[in-house]
């Protein structure tokens, strides 16, 4: 991991209350995704290529991943990651404690919204009519918790709700009963992403595919983009590292829409691994996160400009151009992971 994040990491869990510091850093069961998130990263190399005389492109191609409940790690909470986030989109999660219509009024660029979609289809309608009326660019329907995760420590803390003061905005005075943390998880189908498609004219992106066979069928629905994720560990502790199911996903969608990851990225290297095996992004949840704890907007403003300037060198060493042949896994001497 990049010097700088373990620092911000290391100072986040100094100061955070350590029930709230489990929260943001914990994962689901035994936390072996948690865990081969980051792992899997290590396992692959790039085999730079030379002598191409490219420039490197100022793109950096960086999401912020949705999390839930900022200001647990910073009283600013959502309006400091807003103000960081010039550069890249902020995709604001539905669970967010400074409501979305005040996340983009602080932000100075793209916001894109994340919704569960809940039980009630006249919730689901009265928060995507909020989205849009705060003017976010796109909807993200996160589609791989049709249940909450089990999240030991959680459990061993007793942590299931928000301290007073705090509420889920976004949900205010939806179920009738104000500012409660009311969010649910539904088990919906794609029938339920067609009549999201049909009840706004934003793009629709969906969050959490791993099976090549689920992309295929997004595309068929019409999304215009896949996150590839296994929500950084934190429901179905079985999955693959998120950047092993990339290259499969990858192929299924065959460039018809972009494709994200977002699981474990740590360093400007992983970045540059991730688009070489195909993504058009990366998204980033914990270390925003961390940067947020540790100094506010200053924080996350940190965190993107460290993974931007070491993208950029990587980028640079690699000829400007990164393609899945450049891919090596460590130790089989392979190139062109998975074909
Ligand atoms: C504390 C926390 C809260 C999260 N809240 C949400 C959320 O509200 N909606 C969502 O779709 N994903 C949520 N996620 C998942 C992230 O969007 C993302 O998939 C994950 O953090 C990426 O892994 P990384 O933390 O290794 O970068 C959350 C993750 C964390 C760590
Ligand atoms: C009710 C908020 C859900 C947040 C979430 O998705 C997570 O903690 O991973």
């Amino acid at each position: 991991m990049n010097p700088v994040l373990a620092e911000l990491h290391d100072k986040a869990r100094a100061v955070l209350d350590p029930v709230h510091y489990d929260f943001f850093a914990g994962g689901v069961g035994d936390e072996v995704v948690l865990a081969e998130n980051e792992a899997a990263f290590l396992r692959l190399a790039l085999l730079p290529r030379v002598l191409r005389g490219k420039k490197v492109s100022d793109a950096f191609p960086v999401l912020i991943s949705p999390t839930a409940f900022h200001k647990l790690a910073h009283p600013d909470g959502e309006l400091a990651t807003a103000r960081a986030a010039a550069g890249t989109i902020l995709v604001s999660s539905m669970a967010s404690t400074v409501p979305i219509a005040d996340v983009v009024a602080a932000a100075t660029g793209p916001v894109w919204f994340q919704l569960y979609v809940q039980p009630d289809p006249e919730v689901t309608q009265a928060l995507v009519r909020r989205a849009e009326r705060a003017g976010c660019t796109a909807l993200v329907v996160t589609v791989d918790s049709p249940v909450f995760g089990r999240h030991r420590r959680d459990i061993a803390h007793g942590f299931h709700d928000l301290p007073a003061g705090l509420a889920a905005e976004n949900m205010r005075d939806l179920h009738g009963v104000p500012g409660l943390r009311k969010i649910e998880m539904s088990a919906f189908s794609w029938e339920d992403i067609d009549r999201l498609r049909s009840m706004t004219s934003l793009p629709l992106w969906v969050k959490g595919v791993l099976h090549p066979a689920d992309a295929v069928l997004a595309v068929a629905h019409g999304v215009a983009g896949i996150v590839v994720s296994n929500h950084g560990g934190r429901q179905l502790d079985l999955t693959p590292a998120a950047v092993e199911a990339l290259p499969g996903v990858v192929d299924a969608v065959a460039g018809r829409v972009p494709v994200v990851l977002d699981g474990g990225v740590r360093s400007g290297g992983d970045i540059a691994l991730a688009l070489a095996l195909g993504a058009s992004a990366v998204g980033i949840g914990r270390p925003v996160l961390w940067g947020l704890a540790a100094d506010g907007e200053a924080g996350v403003r940190r965190v993107l400009d460290v993974l931007r300037d070491e993208y950029e060198h990587v980028l640079a060493m690699c000829g400007g151009e990164l393609t899945r042949d450049m891919v090596v896994v460590r130790g089989t001497g392979v190139s062109g992971w998975r074909g």
